[in-house]
């Protein structure tokens, strides 16, 4: 009986800390290898530094269960894939730390995996591959490496991994694979693997394995919930193997909840946060098992209230066999410490709490969970989300055929307008720039002297490369959502607050917390200088309000929607700024409009329609002659494309080139009824696009629709690649571009299909 070979779950843990070092230690060791000036053996010290330094912290703040494994060189998801030997033959390099980066960024001669979003967060992860063909291996080395490494250390963890069915559903077929084929037709294979994964930690002496499974948050078909039911069944019924904990979050489990409840599996974790679902229900389902209950908020920076969570944990106890207490979800997705904050309000930080802080909360509930009398079943108090009614829409934009002759008529540009996405390279001078002006050793005349040098270098290498739509290229901002709630009024801003966003790339979400006005104008002066440089047009550059609150931390005592507004209405004010001020093309960002969609498809088309409005809030007071773009990136816009569409922007740029041209063989992009930019070139690899490849994408999207509607653009920004990658790329997506113009010019009216 596994309950007799396993030790009882302790009563406090996290389903996982972040890892990018307090001081971003794995962003500067990583980045130091990929720039030639550190060996792999330095970026592993540092790595088994960073590890280290984690699980002596968590002890050291009382945590009784630690995680291994949930450090990782790029993602976890990729690390998965590793462990279980899916790795494409085109990654396969000189060493396994090459085949890594290979897959998750690129080599030369070969284009990373895909990469998207991690559920509604802005994470993202590298999709693994999988074909009819994959041939499946346990690699057990590094979780079993960090298990040991903990050990020596004196300490006993649980490693962690992406459980078979999340892996598989996030998974995507092989190129070749065939039709109908879908990952999880493979889910008999990988089970053998994982228990074999399972098997060599048991070995180790492991007695709790974490498996991730947020993928059962969502809706799932019956197919799915099976295949739920089988791994589990398989899983749990192994002999070989440590305690199991199935780790459920982002929302609730729903319908997999009775599944998962009647396989063997030791303990299970719940989302006590986001969740709906009753206590009682929990209790009565889970019965017999140890519940990891996420009391504690993974997604937010707000502290927790102590009451209702020593509520609801009592209330569980009085149902299920035992009760962790623990995080909703891992803290990968908050900062690390609250410690160095010191330019915070006070008042403001009274209310926080980021990754330290929510661990002391763990162990706090856990104390005071333990001293608290048992109390006979009763129901925890039931939260309805309730529904949400659109947001007023102010339309003051004619129809789009009328808006398109006006701003052709304005503008005169040519067929297949070349542009990109807004950002150019963020040069180390730059960064290094604004961070004396931060320490206050550089002025600010100074500062804005390298800013108006940055716009004006970029405006003349857009010039000689023939771009026709110019952007000021963004220098003057850390961030596209960082920079616009440092002008805002109701946000608050950190000095070290990092979040991953991707492999070594950080955000600092800022902190929305009051309500939001506009003091003055904050894009005009410099767009004003960046149209004072040329004759061709330059785009306004803003970003929306959906995604300046799904990157914000916000507040949780307004509904979404109302905060939403206030933004909206904040960067309404601003395009009616840039307008006055002669912008005849403004951008409006959306590349998070997809990721706040609720998980569950009930709730999916309340959220579109009030997501929609407030982007038309935000745009519609433009005039018809201003041309109006927006562009989402990662955002798997294939899915959206309908709602991208209702957001009535002229001109949508989108990812494409990183996802192969996905979005081309969704049917409603042929219905799409305004200019659209299908990324022709994938920015997030330093890698430099081949001129074929370009002209092949691009002649693909000439294939789907109507040239006088196609851009020709960039995946996204080019802040994280260097003048010499973009030079020469956009020299290639120009060039590509004149070879089709040449192509199209016989038949100036006649539609694509000659291409
Ligand atoms: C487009 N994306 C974005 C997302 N989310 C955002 N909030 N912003 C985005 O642009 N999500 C989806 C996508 C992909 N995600 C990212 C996320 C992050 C980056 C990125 O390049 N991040 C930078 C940090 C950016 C920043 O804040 N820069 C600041 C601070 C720079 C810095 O580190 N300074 C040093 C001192 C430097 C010196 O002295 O020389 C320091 O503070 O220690 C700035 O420029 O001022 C990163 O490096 O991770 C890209 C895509
Ligand atoms: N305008 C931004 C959008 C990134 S999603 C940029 O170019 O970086
Ligand atoms: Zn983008």
């Amino acid at each position: 009986m596994p309950a007799e070979r396993t030790s009882p779950f302790p009563a406090s843990t996290v389903l996982g800390y972040p890892r990018i070092g307090p001081d971003r230690e794995l962003k500067r060791a990583l980045e130091r290898y990929w720039d030639g000036h550190a060996t792999a053996g330095e970026l592993r010290q540092e790595g088994a530094r960073v590890r280290e330094r984690t699980w002596r912290h968590l002890r050291s703040l009382g945590l009784d269960a630690l995680p291994s494994n949930t450090f990782s060189y790029y993602d976890q998801v990729l690390d998965t894939a590793v462990a279980l030997d899916a790795v494409p033959e085109r990654y396969r390099g000189p060493s396994p730390l090459d085949t890594y980066f290979a897959m998750a960024r690129g080599a030369p001669d070969v284009a990373p995996l895909r990469m998207t979003k991690w559920f509604d967060t802005n994470y993202h992860y590298i999709v693994p591959e999988i074909g009819p063909d994959t041939v499946f291996r346990p690699v057990p080395d590094k979780a079993v490496a960090e298990a040991r490494e903990a050990r020596a250390l004196g300490l006993d963890t649980r490693p962690v991994l992406i459980g078979p069915v999340t892996f598989l559903l996030l998974a995507q077929a092989a190129p070749g694979a065939p039709k109908g084929f879908h990952p999880l037709d493979r889910l008999g294979d990988v089970l053998d693997v994982y228990g074999r994964l399972l098997a060599a930690l048991a070995a180790e002496g492991v007695s709790w394995a974490q498996l991730d499974e947020p993928a059962l948050v969502a809706d799932r078909t019956g197919a799915e919930l099976d295949a739920v039911r089988q791994a589990y069944e398989h899983l749990g019924t192994l002999t070989a193997r440590p305690g199991l904990f199935v780790a459920s979050y982002f929302g609730d489990l729903g319908e997999a909840l009775p599944v998962i409840a009647r396989t063997p599996v030791e303990a299970v974790g719940v989302d006590l946060v986001r969740g709906r679902t009753p206590v009682r229900t929990l209790g009565e389902e889970l019965a017999g098992k140890t519940v990891v209950a996420g009391v504690v908020s993974g997604r937010d920076v707000w502290r927790t209230g102590r009451d209702r969570a020593l509520a609801t944990l009592r209330a569980l106890r009085a149902h299920v066999d035992r009760v962790v207490v623990s995080t909703s979800c891992s803290l990968l997705h908050v900062p690390h410490s609250l410690e160095r904050e010191t330019g915070l309000d006070p008042a403001l930080l009274r209310r926080l709490a980021f990754a330290d802080e929510k661990v002391a909360e763990v162990v706090e509930l856990a104390r005071l969970l333990k001293a608290a009398p048992r109390v006979e079943p009763f129901p925890a108090p039931d939260v309805h989300g309730g529904t949400e009614a659109g947001l007023p829409v102010w339309e003051t934009r004619s129809p789009y055929p009328v808006r398109a002759a006006a701003q052709a008529e304005h503008l005169g540009l040519p067929a297949l307008p070349v542009t990109t996405i807004g950002s150019f390279p963020q040069t180390d001078e730059l960064r290094a720039a604004r961070a004396a002006l931060a320490r206050g050793e550089l002025p600010v005349p100074d500062y804005e002297d390298r800013v108006r040098a940055e716009i004006e270098r970029a405006v003349r290498v857009q010039e000689r490369l023939g771009l026709d739509v110019l952007v000021h290229g963004e220098p003057e901002r850390n961030d596209m959502v960082q920079y616009f709630a440092e002008h805002l009024d109701g946000f608050a801003v950190t000095r070290h607050g990092w979040v991953q966003s991707y492999g070594s790339r950080c955000t600092r979400p800022p902190i929305l917390h009051g309500d939001v006005h506009r003091p003055a104008p904050i894009t005009v002066r410099w767009a004003r200088y960046a149209r004072s440089l040329t004759d061709r047009p330059v785009k306004g550059m803003l970003t929306g309000p959906v995604t300046i609150v799904a990157w914000s931390f916000r507040r949780d005592d307004l509904p979404l929607r109302e905060v939403m507004l206030q933004v909206a209405d904040a960067v309404r004010a601003e395009v009616l700024d840039l307008e006055a001020a002669g912008v005849s093309v403004i951008q409006v960002d959306e590349p998070a409009l997809r990721e706040l969609m609720p998980l569950r498809r009930a709730a999916q088309d309340a959220y579109l329609a009030w997501a929609v409005a407030a982007y038309r809030r935000a745009t519609s007071g433009a005039g018809d002659r201003t041309q109006i773009h927006t562009h989402l990136c990662y955002s798997d816009a294939d899915q959206i494309i309908a709602a991208v569409d209702a957001l009535d922007a002229d001109v949508t740029t989108v990812e494409s080139a990183r996802s192969h041209g996905r979005v081309l063989r969704e049917p409603a992009v042929r219905d799409f009824g305004r200019g659209l930019g299908p990324g022709v070139y994938d920015i997030h690899s330093p890698r430099v696009p081949a001129a074929g490849e370009v002209e092949e994408l691009l002649e693909a999207v000439l294939r789907v629709l109507p040239a006088e509607r196609v851009w020709v653009n960039p995946d996204c920004g080019l802040k994280t690649r260097t003048y010499e990658q973009v030079e020469a790329a956009l020299a290639t997506m120009v060039a590509a571009t004149g070879r089709l113009r040449a192509r199209l010019a016989p038949q100036p009216s006649s539609s694509s299909s000659s291409v």
